[in-house]
């Protein structure tokens, strides 16, 4: 190719990964700043293009979007999601498109999440009611948002709560819970595969154990899947009312062929797991930075409070009618997804045509990763980026849905993430419930701490520790 974009040097068989640390979004935000905005890496022999400016994305998730949206293949991401049966790792095409539409139009529309309401304002309840229960002692603020969204989307996707027991489900003799199994399943998906990029190399992750790991996680997971998705069967054919959950309505458009093309038992499987893969961590990840810097923040804690106290008075809890009064716990979440987006580096994309980016020339089956976290952190496009200020989004109109490229946590373009208003209506009940009930501190002897843990989704390093006095109005 005549132009490629600026590169680090790379050595030999492993290309530029000797470069990239435990937090990629922080080494490739270093490369960036020698390298520019649109640089070429190698992972091992594989071409890997990082888009590190707002300009840079829109390039590619605009104006090229439709060359680049495929999804590079994974040998992992392969064995959980049925051969890529799933959304978020289906190549673009014709399956990709009719799975894009029923999550759109149906699981994730804003109708469908409207009618889980109950669902989140009894979680949200349930958190409280924990918090509560500690009275003056420590809580583990993070474990109990991890619980809140894991259940959330457990009774949405599957109609039950984690902990309920049922065939497979948990209880049964020498099982492990599908709590476990999910955490396990999560981890491995953030596993970066040399494999993927140095096929002679597979039996690193043969030899060590991770291959094995993947199979058998796979297994019980479908096990357990397969046994939901016979409940749900069984179920429908006794008939009666009740709110659908994701399986049920995946059955039905399965029943009624309203896909186009005909949809398999393992679609069903897979797009139900998409919920989890994709909707859970990033989603506590996310009300966990909220908390976290609104503690560092005491000023807009406080200016917070008065927002949500003002609104909500003494009611008993805050309700999602509530929220639409409440601009300022809109732009503190919206500063966080700035500063701590919670999937830094997004979900890979790989180019499927020769195409000319900025000038550069770009091969076709490139990757590609867009450096969010840079992004939000741009100088160019942020005055003092480094800051926590939700007032900077009170009299601006950005927004996190994919058309301001300065702020893209959730994507942009055909890829974007479909889970926007899902995880929006989650996190801004249970923040606003939290503050309007509760006056927060750091434990005796904790320091304030914004260490980040490696893996896909960023979280803290440490778990989020608080004493939570009752306020009473
Ligand atoms: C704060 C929470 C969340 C964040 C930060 C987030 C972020 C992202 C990002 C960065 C992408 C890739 C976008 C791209 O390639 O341009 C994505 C895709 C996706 N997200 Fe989310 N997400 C969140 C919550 C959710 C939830 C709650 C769900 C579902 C219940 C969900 C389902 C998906 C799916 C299915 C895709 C793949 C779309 C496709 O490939 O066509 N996400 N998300």
């Amino acid at each position: 190719h005549k132009n490629p974009p600026p590169s680090p040097r790379k050595l030999p068989i492993v290309g530029n990964l000797h470069q990239i640390g435990p937090f990629p979004h922080r080494s490739l935000h270093s490369l960036s700043q020698s390298h520019g905005p649109l640089m070429l890496l190698h992972f091992a022999s594989a071409p890997v293009l990082v888009v590190s400016s707002a300009a840079a994305a829109r390039e590619i998730m605009k104006t090229h979007d439709l060359i680049f949206s495929n999804r590079p293949k994974s040998t992992i991401t392969a064995k959980f999601l049925y051969e890529y049966k799933d959304l978020a790792s289906s190549p673009y095409g014709e399956y990709w498109r009719q799975m894009r539409n029923i999550c759109v139009l149906q699981l994730l529309s804003n109708k469908r999440v409207q009618s889980f309401r109950n669902v989140r304002e009894e979680e949200t309840a349930n958190m409280i009611e924990k918090i509560r229960s500690c009275g003056s002692d420590v809580v583990n603020l993070s474990e109990l948002i991890v619980e809140l969204t894991g259940e959330v989307v457990c009774r949405v996707a599957l109609g039950r709560k984690y902990g309920g027991v049922g065939r497979g489900g948990g209880g049964g003799e020498g099982r492990r819970g599908f709590k476990e199994v999910l955490q396990e399943f999560v981890e491995l998906l953030g596993v970066i595969d040399i494999g993927d990029f140095v096929p002679w190399l597979k039996w690193v992750n043969r030899v060590n154990g991770v291959y094995g790991r993947v199979e058998r996680v796979a297994k019980e997971l479908d096990d357990f899947l397969e046994s939901v998705v016979e409940e749900h069967v069984e179920r429908e054919r006794k008939g009666g009312e009740r709110e659908q959950d994701f399986v049920d309505v995946l059955l039905e458009v399965q029943r009624e062929n309203q896909a186009g093309i005909p949809i398999h038992r393992d679609s069903v499987k897979a797009l139900t797991l998409d919920a989890f893969a994709a909707g859970t961590d990033t989603t506590s990840t996310a009300l966990e930075w909220v908390m976290t810097e609104l503690l560092n923040h005491s000023q807009v804690m406080k200016k917070l409070q008065a927002e949500v106290r003002g609104i909500a008075q003494t009611n008993h809890q805050v309700t999602e009618d509530d929220l639409d009064r409440m601009p300022y716990l809109k732009a503190v979440i919206k500063e966080t997804l700035r500063l701590h987006p919670p999937i830094p580096i997004l979900v890979p994309r790989e180019s499927t045509k020769d195409v000319q980016v900025m000038g550069y020339d770009i091969a076709a089956g490139t990757r590609v990763i867009t450096n969010a976290w840079t992004i939000g952190r741009d100088p160019l496009s942020w005055d003092e980026p480094e800051e926590f200020k939700p007032e900077r989004f009170l009299n601006n109109s950005a927004d996190f849905r994919g058309h301001n490229f300065e702020l893209i946590p959730f994507g942009a373009g055909r890829r974007a993430c479909p889970g926007i208003q899902f995880a929006a209506a989650v996190n801004e009940l249970a923040l606003a419930n939290l503050v309007h009930k509760f006056d927060f501190a750091l434990p005796d002897g904790v320091e304030f701490d914004v260490s980040e843990a490696p893996g896909f989704s960023v979280r803290k390093m440490f778990r989020l520790l608080v004493v939570a006095n009752p306020h009473t109005c």
